[in-house]
């Protein structure tokens, strides 16, 4: 369990992490959005003790980082693909990263054949694409069998079958009973896999949900209403405390008046409910809605 305390980093008159705390727990993938520039990679660089934060602490089991026995049996991290020296070939990456911190060598071919490199680990770096990179980076961070994991927009530069490799290997691990966290700026590519989703935005915390809880709320979800009479219904339902808009096709995009009250009333009233639909955001949907104008980098 990694508890993230009141975490903030500033950089001269740049608050890239502003006061964060949540907790990153065992046994689930947890999913870190947030738009370029958010604070993602700031705050696991805090968290793996390679940024010194301006405020507040990451305990790891108890412990800070530099207190922890062996580091790397504790956190694995995938944090910059590029990050590899582009002579070495993944065997000998990865035998370096045995040799200094003592993790048996067996592990290196285990973690080539997890990761589909396999046939390719004799080749120097600087002939991979970025995709090979990325599960290069992905096999160093589970090398010492930690039992957090955290993936820095790990889904970068994977082709389709990357993406579904990755997707259920994170599922694996969590299945495992490790602690996983997956940084992206895309909704739709852990909302699949992760069973909570953090979201951030201009360093500050916007939402720690379940992945359930952020679908149930109704952020921008409306319930969608044809019938007999709309404009006879539209007048019932805001007496009735229902905000209403002109949905597509003549239909009514009714909020705050529960689905059941909608027929009582339309029965009460001779109305004939031609559709009653919930129509909720998608997570992508919601994701826009929560940083909207929340965005430093924004495309014009
Ligand atoms: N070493 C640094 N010096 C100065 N500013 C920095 C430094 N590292 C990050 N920042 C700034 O802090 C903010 C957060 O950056 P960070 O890389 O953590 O965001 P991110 O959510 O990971 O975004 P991305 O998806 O683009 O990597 C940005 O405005 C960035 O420019």
């Amino acid at each position: 369990m990694i508890e993230i305390k009141s975490l903030t980093k500033v950089y001269k008159d740049k608050v890239a992490v502003d006061n964060l705390s949540f907790d990153i727990k065992p046994g689930i993938v947890t999913g870190f959005l947030g738009p370029n520039g958010a604070g993602k990679s700031t705050t696991m660089r805090m968290i793996l003790n390679l940024v010194k934060p301006s405020k507040g602490e990451v305990i790891i089991d108890g412990k800070h980082y530099i207190d922890l026995n062996q580091p790397i049996s504790k956190i694995g991290a995938l944090i910059d693909a590029d990050a590899l020296n582009p002579k070495l070939t993944a065997l000998q990456h990865l035998r370096l990263m045995t040799t200094a911190s003592g993790i048996p060598s067996s592990r290196i071919i285990e973690m080539l054949e997890k990761t589909g490199l396999e046939k390719v680990k004799d080749k120097q770096i600087e002939e991979y694409s970025l995709g090979m990179k990325q599960r290069l980076g992905i096999a160093a961070a589970l090398l010492g069998n930690p039992e957090t994991v955290i993936l820095d927009e790990p889904f970068n530069g994977l082709d389709v079958d990357g993406i579904k490799w990755l997707r259920s290997l994170a599922k694996n691990l969590a299945e495992e009973g490790k602690a996983v966290l997956v940084s992206s700026h895309l909704m739709s590519e852990v909302q699949a896999i992760a069973e909570r989703i953090i979201v951030l935005a201009q360093g500050k915390l916007l939402a720690d949900m379940s992945v359930e809880e952020i679908s149930k709320k109704s952020y921008s979800g409306y319930l969608k209403i044809k019938s007999e009479n709309n404009s006879k219904l539209e007048d019932l339902l805001k007496k009735n405390g229902a905000y209403i808009s002109k949905g597509e096709e003549g239909s009514l995009q009714v909020r705050n008046v529960e689905s059941e009250k909608i027929g009582i009333i339309a029965k009460e009233n001779y109305i004939a409910i031609f559709e009653l639909t919930r129509v909720q955001p998608s997570l992508e949907e919601l994701f826009i809605e929560l940083t909207e104008g929340k965005v430093d980098y924004k495309s014009k």
